[in-house]
């Protein structure tokens, strides 16, 4: 049985189909990232996901249970990330999370057990409205946790971190998903999809474009590889002779090789000791967007 199962969802506002026809099988024990720009839809289907908003048409399954109407049965057994701005007002960072603990009825020692995972012992004391946005953000993601859900859901986790708090956050993230429970998070950042996520959902205009692990989506791509050669290792007539190469480019960076066959280029290469200060980029999620909506992926 999956963890989770939609059946072709769908929600508008007024006239605009802010979730359009989405189907998704998430398997016990996954982390999936639904990956899109601003007003994808992404929210709206989390909310679905999560039962907390009633769809137009189709289906929602969790751990094989119907997520609505309401259903009480699910809530313990899920962890939701409340936006920051839902927290109780005027409570400490540890009485916020020590009330989701006892509506819960969590031993209140994992209270501690949470402050100190998410980073905040030094903010126990401090007023969550008195927060910085990460700190406020890492505290409601506490909150979705203390009670050891069996699938956790997160919306746009990272959105108000610094970059040395985000890896933070992906290694707590990647450690909840090694212990086996479910995660589905939305993001609108490629990178965080590619490092974190088994499988990727890359959501436009309401609809799910393609579901599958990042390196399958580039791989399916079909876009050539380019290798840069440090300048002076090689000439461009050199490179131009090599078997595969299909272009090559004088930058200001070195020689660059266009090929759909890189680890062929890498061995001609090699035989001929040229590798030093060689780099390789492949295809990313961002390419990916690109051939599906011949957009420019602006988060
Ligand atoms: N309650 C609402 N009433 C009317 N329109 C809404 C409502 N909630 C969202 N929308 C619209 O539906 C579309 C999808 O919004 P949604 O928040 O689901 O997208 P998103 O992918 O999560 O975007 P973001 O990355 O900006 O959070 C947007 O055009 C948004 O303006």
């Amino acid at each position: 049985m999956p963890a989770i199962e939609v059946r072709d969802l769908a929600k508008t506002y007024g006239s605009l189909q802010a979730v359009d026809g989405v189907s998704l099988e998430v398997a016990e024990g996954e982390f999936v990232g639904v990956l899109g720009p601003n007003g994808a839809g992404k929210t709206t289907l989390l909310e679905m996901i999560e039962g907390l908003r009633r769809p137009d048409a189709g289906s929602v399954q969790v751990l094989g249970e119907p997520v609505w109407p309401r259903n009480a049965r699910l809530l313990p057994r899920i962890g939701v990330q409340l936006q920051a701005s839902s927290f109780f007002e005027r409570l400490t960072a540890r009485e916020q999370l020590a009330t989701f603990a006892s509506l819960y009825r969590v031993p209140a020692a994992r209270v501690g057990e949470w402050l100190e995972r998410v980073g905040l012992v030094e903010k126990a004391d401090t007023r969550v409205e008195d927060l910085s946005g990460g700190q406020a953000q890492r505290l409601s993601i506490a909150c979705a946790l203390v009670h050891d859900p069996e699938v956790v859901f997160l919306d746009e986790p990272t959105a108000a971190l610094d970059p040395q708090a985000r890896r933070n956050l992906w290694d707590l993230l990647s450690g909840l998903n090694d212990s086996g429970r479910t995660v589905v998070l939305t993001t609108h950042y490629m990178d965080e999809a590619e490092v974190l996520c088994d499988r990727v959902a890359i959501m436009d205009a309401g609809r799910l474009l393609q579901v599958g692990t990042p390196a399958a989506l580039v791989r399916g791509l079909d876009a050539p590889a380019r290798i840069t050669v440090a300048p002076g290792v090689l000439t461009p007539q050199d490179a131009a002779a090599l078997p595969g190469v299909e272009r090559v480019e004088v930058e200001h960076d070195g020689v660059v090789l266009t090929t759909r066959q890189p680890g062929a280029v890498i061995g001609h290469l090699a035989e001929r000791d040229r590798l030093d200060g060689v780099r390789v980029q492949t295809g990313t999620l961002e390419d990916v967007f690109l051939e599906l909506t011949g957009r420019e992926y602006r988060a």
